[in-house]
């Protein structure tokens, strides 16, 4: 009989004699026509939707075996550049916390996520990720957007923020007043912020009462229609407290990739923020003067254009928090740099990892790692770091 040891990146079971077995969890064991045993990590899934609908990878897991896999994923990623470092106990988000979410919805009104493993959709009648809020505007979108009479598939961007869930619908716009009295009828109905359709031209918002904003470092920004947000309340947490330990003592730190300035704006020191999204970076812009924050922005292309070594030897330290591509350029200029301390933030452990050896190479220790699960339950896996070397 075979044992499953580890869950691979995609989330099947790997058994110690190499077989990968969907949906076995460490400890099950295998028996010889290949059924599985269920062991002490399995747990009973609690959505009726899993496993087909793809919003979830590993919920026959317990926490403690999402956990290793979690800093299972960070060790492989950094082994394989050769990279060493300390993985600390990861920060997982509780059920029912996700505050940013992307749904499908077919002309039918069927709404959720794309399934597993094929491009069906599966209707969501129950969610243990999605925040309430969220969850809560499932149904009546499932009845609002249908009137619209979208020939195509709909993306339904939602996101949790300070004045209630701002809906961002892409690929269909409402047209004449049967629609726009369906809208208001719905947003009015289910107290939502705002409502934005974006038909190929850009967001154009048509339900906004107040201004929508979140809060980031106790300062409202104001939100624009799909601007990225950390998955979670808690993840967001997590990430900042250990960018704020990676660069305590800074009197001035560039937070590059800065976006709506989830970490700009909540460290002890003044900040020059760079980021490539422009609407993102007016709105930390304008938060930020108003709230009277020593904070200087830029709207920068960091692959194209990194801050160069002269510009970054003007910083105590560096936080960055780059896209799945990871910031390649930008640690090129890092290595080259007199930068003694880096908060790294990442949503990819193999890019991180491939940065992480071309800052080893050039003299830099990575002193810790903190892994970050804001996605529960899916093979999608974050962290917060960092390194350092001595003053050249
Ligand atoms: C993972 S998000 C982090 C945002 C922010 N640090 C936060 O925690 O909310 C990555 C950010 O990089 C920005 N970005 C992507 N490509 C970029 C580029 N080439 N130059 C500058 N910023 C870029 C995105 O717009 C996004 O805001």
């Amino acid at each position: 009989m075979s044992v499953i040891v580890r869950v691979a990146a995609r989330g099947e079971g790997i058994a110690d004699d190499g077989r990968h077995v969907a949906l076995a969890a460490p400890g099950d064991t295998l028996t010889e026509d290949g059924a599985i045993v269920p062991g002490p990590h399995r747990i009973i899934p609690p959505c009726r939707h899993y496993p087909e609908c793809g919003g979830c990878q590993l919920q026959h897991l317990d926490d403690a075996s999402w956990s290793a896999f979690i800093t299972d994923r960070i060790a492989g990623a950094l082994d394989a550049q050769g990279v060493r470092a300390p993985i600390r106990a990861p920060a997982l988000s509780p059920p029912r916390t996700r505050r940013r979410a992307a749904l499908h919805v077919e002309p039918s009104g069927r709404i959720g996520f794309t399934a597993e493993r094929s491009h069906q959709i599966v209707d969501l009648h129950e969610c243990h990720v999605l925040a309430p809020e969220l969850f809560a505007l499932v149904r009546p979108l499932k009845r609002l957007l249908p009137t619209f009479k979208a020939k195509r598939r709909l993306d339904v961007h939602l996101t949790l923020a300070d004045q209630g869930v701002d809906v961002l619908v892409k690929g269909v716009a409402p047209e004449g007043l049967a629609h726009h009295d369906a809208l208001t009828a719905f947003a009015q109905a289910n107290g939502v912020a705002r409502v934005a359709f974006d038909d190929g031209m850009g967001p154009e918002v048509r339900w906004e009462p107040e201004p929508v904003t979140i809060a980031l470092g106790g300062v409202a920004v104001p939100l624009p229609p799909g601007a990225f947000l950390q998955a979670t309340v808690e993840g967001e947490a997590a990430l900042v407290a250990a960018a704020r330990e990676a660069v305590q003592g800074a009197r001035i730190v560039a937070d590059l990739f800065a976006g709506l300035g989830t970490f700009a704006l909540s460290l002890d020191a003044r900040v020059y923020a760079a980021e490539g999204a422009r609407d993102a970076i007016m709105a930390l812009k304008a938060a930020a003067g108003r709230a009277q924050r020593p904070l200087f922005t830029e709207h920068r292309d960091l692959f194209r254009r990194p801050l160069t070594t002269a510009e970054l030897d003007r910083f105590d330290a560096i936080v960055l928090d780059p896209p799945r591509a990871g910031a390649r350029e930008q640690v090129v200029q890092l290595a080259a740099s007199k930068i003694a301390t880096i908060g790294y933030i990442s949503c990819n452990p193999s890019s991180f990892a491939r940065d992480a050896q071309e800052l080893c190479k050039a003299g830099y220790t990575l002193d810790w790692v903190q892994p970050v699960g804001q996605f529960r339950w899916s093979t999608h896996v974050e962290l917060a770091s960092r390194f350092s070397r001595s003053p050249a």
